[in-house]
C-alpha cells in the first residue's frame, strides 16, 4: 500500500491516528485557511479539508494524503481557532449554556487521483457555568490551537452536559468516518509488523 501521510500540524489529529496503528506521517499542509463568507460552514470544511490535502499531494503524487479541517458553529456564527485568553473567553461565553455544531470536514487522496471524503458533525451542550468558574477553565490554557476554545478529552469535558456524534470528530478527526474512507480506499488493518 503507498505511503499514508496526514497533512496537519494538530498534536491531537496525530495522537488519534496514531491510536489507528496504521504506519504513516505526519506532514504541514501549510495553506491559507480563508474561504468566502458566502460559503456555507459544511462547505468550508470540506474545501479546507481538500485543500489541505492537494498540498501535500501535489508534494507526493505516489502517495495516499488525508487532510481535515474543523469549524464550531454556534447561534449562525462561525468558530475557529481563538488568536488569545480574551478571544477564547468571548467563544466560551457563546457555547456555555447552549447547544453548539462541530463541523469536521475530511478528505483522502490517492495516488491514481481517487478521492475519498466526508463532512462529520457532532452536536455538544454545555453547562451554564459561572464566569468565575470560566477564568478557572481559561487558565488551564485547553483553549490554545483548539477550534472552540476547549479540549473535550481533558478538563474541558467537564462543560459537557450532552453529546451527539463521535467524540474523536470534537478532538479533530471524526475516526469512525476515517477508517469508512481508509477501508475504501482498500488499507489494510491490524497488519503485523
Ligand atoms: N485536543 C483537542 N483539540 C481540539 C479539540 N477541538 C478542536 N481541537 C483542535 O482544533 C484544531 C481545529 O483547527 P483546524 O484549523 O481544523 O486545524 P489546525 O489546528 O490548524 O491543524 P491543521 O490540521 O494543520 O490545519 C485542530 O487542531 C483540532 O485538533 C478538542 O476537544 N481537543
Amino acid at each position: 500500500m503507498s505511503e499514508l501521510i496526514l497533512a496537519s500540524t494538530s498534536s491531537a489529529r496525530r495522537a488519534l491516528m496514531d491510536g489507528l496503528g496504521l504506519a504513516y506521517r505526519a506532514e504541514a499542509p501549510g495553506v491559507d485557511e480563508v474561504v468566502s463568507p458566502s460559503v456555507s460552514v459544511t462547505d468550508a470544511v470540506r474545501e479546507l479539508a481538500a485543500r489541505k490535502a492537494r498540498a501535500v499531494h501535489q508534494r507526493h503524487p505516489a502517495a495516499w494524503v488525508l487532510g481535515a479541517d474543523q469549524l464550531v458553529e454556534v447561534g449562525g456564527e462561525v468558530l475557529s481557532k481563538p488568536e488569545d485568553r480574551s478571544a477564547a473567553r468571548e467563544q466560551l461565553r457563546k457555547l456555555v449554556g447552549n447547544t453548539h455544531a462541530i463541523h469536521t470536514g475530511v478528505c483522502l487522496l490517492g495516488p491514481g487521483g481517487q478521492v475519498h471524503e466526508a463532512v462529520e458533525t457532532a452536536r455538544l451542550t454545555f453547562y451554564a457555568v459561572t464566569a468565575e468558574e470560566l477564568e478557572r477553565y481559561l487558565d488551564l490554557n485547553e483553549w490554545e490551537g483548539c477550534c472552540g476554545s476547549y479540549r473535550v478529552e481533558e478538563a474541558g469535558q467537564a462543560l459537557l452536559e450532552r453529546l451527539e456524534g463521535d467524540r474523536a470528530n470534537v478532538q479533530g478527526l471524526p475516526m469512525t468516518t476515517v477508517v469508512r474512507l481508509l477501508r475504501r480506499a482498500g488499507f489494510p488493518f491490524f497488519e503485523r509488523r
